[in-house]
């Protein structure tokens, strides 16, 4: 595992809110080496102490249930620096700075040890305030406006990394298809055939162990999976839905909205862990990288394309108006003004900070199957998850409801028709837990980037797809094909009519004729595998339930 862990952006929301105390947690788990050292990274001048001040206080803030000597051990071994990003001498010299000296408190202060006097899991490379290792590898974790990310990476290549460095990104891959390509294409000049192996792209959707247990639930089981297809599935719904609003990164999200922010990513991430076929190495426990992401890729090819007409009937935007934020753990009953008068807000720029859109698939699994994807800020609760809508059978007013919560409540819902006596038809609720998982997503997404793993990472193809998939959708929005409605903070959302999707499917067994282009992959680590779904002769049903 590298003990070297670089962050830019340190000083921001992501590594406040997420990336600190997840390294706590890993640090409570005694997964990190002894000779760990973090070294924060942004523009701002500050000491190494007055860091740790703000790391302390993000981490009481966001990371309070992680042990108090779990969280010191981090910030003892913290130190900051200055640096810009773009700068390839400054980014050489905080290279070697961060390789050679020993983390400024970690010489002077013994480790305690986070959970128990034991030694840690993974074995340390050097003890800590030791003789230092040459060229020790470094983890450089890219927690930065999308924006930033190609000037970021020619100054890490020109700078130069030790052999075994890692670099992981933040999502989105891009600004869009252009731009998700570039991308793809500056990682192989820099980096050639290395950049597979070197750079992780981190989505941390696919941190969240329920999302992970999707592909066991489906294909370890007999049950879901025999009615998993379009002729029992009516909708699925995917749902990213926040209680917070801005949380004062109005500089970084209104320059990016929802589509760009959630739905282009995490959410196609839940559209392709639930509806991709089985991948080879499933039954035996899980696949390789290349399997799932071939899976994936080959999921997100067959997403019928949306014209310029059917964005009309298949999108909505919208933007938060003032309110009260909901009274729960992280929007705390917060009062916020119109989302334009939120300070840093530019008006003009239509920023939306509630997307949904509905695609299909054409594939034989998928037909007559809606995949409606839903983000929102402010709305009025947190609810991230997978909501599996089944047709009614026979005289059935309702099909049954399969819930599967992503981020806690780990919750899983299944409402079936069944009656309270004979002549009486009622709903039986089977109501559980999923099994906690061991770690949170950003604990999951630090210690694979960290241990040099890549099953999590999101492959470049998946994002160049999605990117795709949008670019209709981002088009006829930007012309103002689509209106921006709004909704009151802390509503359910607008309250106009959800989108119900384009046309009408293909004539059954038929598939579209409008298939995605194919996205050139620079990647030689996805295999591309022909569809196995079994169904080629479902018919549409009548009767389909309305969002
Ligand atoms: N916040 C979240 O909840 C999540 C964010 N993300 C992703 O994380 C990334 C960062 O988001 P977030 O933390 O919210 O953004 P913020 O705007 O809160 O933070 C951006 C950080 O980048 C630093 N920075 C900006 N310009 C430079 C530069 N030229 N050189 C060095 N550092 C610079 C800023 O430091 P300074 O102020 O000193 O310039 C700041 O620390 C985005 O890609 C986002 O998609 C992913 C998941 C969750
Ligand atoms: O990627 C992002 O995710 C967070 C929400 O993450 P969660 O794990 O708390 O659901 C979101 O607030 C942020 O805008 C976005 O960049």
């Amino acid at each position: 595992m590298n003990s070297t862990l670089i962050i830019f952006g340190a000083t921001g929301d992501l590594a406040g809110r997420f990336l600190l105390p997840a390294l706590a947690e890993l640090a409570a788990a005694e997964t990190l080496p002894q000779d760990f050292s973090l070294t924060a990274v942004a523009t701002a001048e500050m000491t190494h102490e007055a860091y740790r001040d703000h790391a302390a206080k993000k981490l009481n803030e966001h990371g309070a249930e992680h042990p108090e000597s779990a969280r010191s051990w981090i910030l003892d071994r913290t130190r900051y620096r200055s640096t810009d990003v773009t700068d390839a001498a400054d980014m050489a010299d905080l290279i070697a700075e961060s390789t050679s000296a020993p983390a400024p408190k970690a010489a002077s202060a013994p480790a305690p040890a986070p959970k128990s006097a034991s030694a840690p899991k993974s074995a340390p490379e050097s003890g800590a305030g030791s003789a230092p290792v040459r060229d020790p590898p470094v983890t450089v974790y890219l927690a930065l406006p999308t924006g930033l990310m190609p000037d970021a990476l020619r100054a890490l290549a020109a700078a130069g990394l030790p052999q075994g460095s890692r670099i992981a990104m933040e999502k989105p891959f891009g600004d869009d298809l252009n731009g998700a390509g570039e991308l793809d294409d500056l990682l192989g000049e820099l980096f050639g055939d290395d950049a597979a192996q070197m750079v992780f792209n981190v989505d941390h959707a696919l941190g969240m162990a329920p999302l992970q247990a999707m592909l066991p639930l489906r294909f370890a089981n007999p049950l879901p999976e025999a009615v998993w297809n379009g002729e029992h599935i009516a909708e699925f719904r995917l749902l990213w839905e926040e209680s917070i609003a801005l949380e004062g990164r109005a500089r970084f999200y209104d320059s990016t909205g929802a589509l760009k922010d959630v739905l282009q990513n995490h959410l196609m991430q839940l559209l392709t862990m639930s509806a991709m076929e089985r991948p080879a190495g499933i039954e035996s426990g899980w696949p390789s990288a290349a399997k799932l992401r071939a899976r994936k890729t080959e999921l997100l090819s067959a997403v019928r394309p949306l014209s310029g007409d059917d964005v009309l009937t298949s999108t909505r935007r919208a933007r938060y108006t003032a309110g009260t934020l909901a009274d729960d753990a992280e929007a705390e009953g917060k009062q916020v003004p119109d989302y334009v008068d939120e300070e840093g807000v530019d008006g003009s720029q239509s920023t939306e900070t509630f997307a949904e859109v509905v695609l299909h698939i054409d594939s034989p699994r998928w037909q007559g199957t809606r995949f409606r994807l839903r983000t929102g800020k402010a709305l009025a609760r947190m609810r991230k998850g997978i909501e599996v809508l089944f047709r009614p059978v026979g005289a059935a007013q309702e099909g049954a409801r399969l819930w599967i919560g992503l981020d806690g409540p780990f919750d899983v819902e299944l409402d079936l028709n069944s009656s309270s006596s004979r002549d009486r038809s009622a709903r039986l609720s089977l109501i559980g837990d999923q099994p906690r998982p061991d770690f949170t997503p950003y604990g999951h997404v630090l210690k694979d980037v960290l241990a040099g793993e890549s099953d999590l990472a999101a492959g470049p193809e998946e994002s160049m797809l999605s990117w795709q998939i949008l670019t209709p959708v981002m088009e006829a929005w930007a012309s103002g094909d689509v209106s921006m409605e709004d909704y009151p903070a802390g509503s359910a959302g607008p309250d106009s009519e959800p989108p119900t999707g384009p046309r009408p499917q293909p004539a059954s067994g038929q598939l579209s004729d409008a298939k995605q282009q194919p996205v050139p992959g620079r990647r030689p680590d996805v295999e591309q595998q022909p569809f196995q779904g079994q169904r080629p002769d479902v018919e549409q049903p009548a009767s389909e339930r309305q969002p």
